[in-house]
């Protein structure tokens, strides 16, 4: 089975094009993380994987079932944290999680579900006086009700303190573990990274990349910095280093030559060192920063 599987999709608002001939298959069991910037488009794709908007051009698949034909059948298999979500009503947090249940036709016990989202102390109270992070978590619970076959989570570290991100992850990591698949929306890639198999990043409605982020590190060649810290450094050392193919960047400091560069650039900056009459004493080097890589894809947005 395909979880998800957009095919050629367009959407487009007025003179607004929110995605762009987007071809994706998610497979079952994937824990699959959608980036993008602000306004790219990834709530667009929820809402058509929903059929919370039709697109424009083009046909989306959930679960094997045509998302806007047998939208009642996807949703009863599929568990959704929303980005925005309206008030929630007078009753405790409980209720709605036993009404979520009972809508569903689910047997899951309410009491290990507030339990297993963090928000058991407060299960008894009315849930519209719930902070943001303790509204995000209900309404996590609510997803996982009926321990449904895709799991499409909106944003859904916003709001939440470090426990509760955290936690996040490792009701994600659970549920996978169960087997359903995962569609985690995001702009925080260290969300991303630490839970998903592969990321698709959207810019401007188009699907820029999908692979895992080490994929994505190798394709986008932003191999991060390295350190070499010398006993001296020679004279136009800093210049000549700029000079070899796949550093982006050289700065001295102190002792030390910190050059952005390529992987395979590595070995040159090196071997430039050492020709230039300096004993290299210590080589430090960092992958790029997940910002860089992001930045990479997405124009710098
Ligand atoms: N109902 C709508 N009417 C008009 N324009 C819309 C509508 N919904 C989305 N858009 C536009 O489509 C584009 C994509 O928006 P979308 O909400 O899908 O982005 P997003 O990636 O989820 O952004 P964010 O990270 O800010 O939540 C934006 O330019 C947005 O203004």
């Amino acid at each position: 089975m395909v979880a998800i599987d957009l095919t050629d999709v367009t959407k487009t608002y007025g003179d607004v094009t929110a995605l762009q001939s987007v071809d994706l298959t998610v497979e079952d069991g994937e824990v699959f993380g959608f980036l993008g910037p602000n306004g790219a488009g990834k709530s667009t794709t929820i809402d058509i994987l929903l059929d919370h908007a039709r697109p424009t051009a083009g046909h989306a698949e959930v679960l094997d079932m045509d998302a806007q034909d047998e939208t009642v059948a996807v949703r009863e298999r599929t568990g959704v944290l929303p980005e925005r979500f309206g008030p929630l009503g007078e009753m405790t947090g409980r209720q709605h999680v036993e009404f979520t249940v009972e809508a569903k036709n689910a047997d899951d016990d309410p009491g290990r579900i507030v339990e297993r989202v963090g928000i058991d102390h407060a299960a008894d109270r009315p849930a519209s006086g719930y902070s943001k992070g303790m509204t995000q978590r209900l309404m996590l619970g609510m997803a996982l009700v009926g321990e449904p076959d895709l799991l499409i989570l909106d944003e859904p570290t916003t709001g939440l303190d470090p426990n509760g991100a955290r936690q996040m992850r490792e009701i994600v990591r659970a549920e996978a573990e169960r087997g359903a698949t995962v569609f985690f929306s995001s702009h925080i890639l260290q969300q991303v990274e630490a839970v998903c198999d592969r990321v698709g990043i959207l810019d401007y409605g188009n699907l820029v990349a999908v692979d895992s982020i080490d994929g994505l590190r190798e394709a986008a060649g932003t191999t991060g910095e390295m350190t070499v810290t010398l006993d001296t450094v020679p004279d136009r050392l800093g210049d000549e280093i700029s000079a070899i193919e796949g550093v982006t960047s050289v700065r001295v400091d102190g002792y030390s030559i910190v050059a952005g560069c390529e992987n395979p650039a590595k070995a040159a900056v090196v071997e430039a060192c050492q020709q230039a009459g300096a004993t290299v004493e210590n080589i430090e080097t960092s992958e790029a920063s997940l910002e860089d890589l992001f930045a990479a894809y997405t124009g710098g947005a």
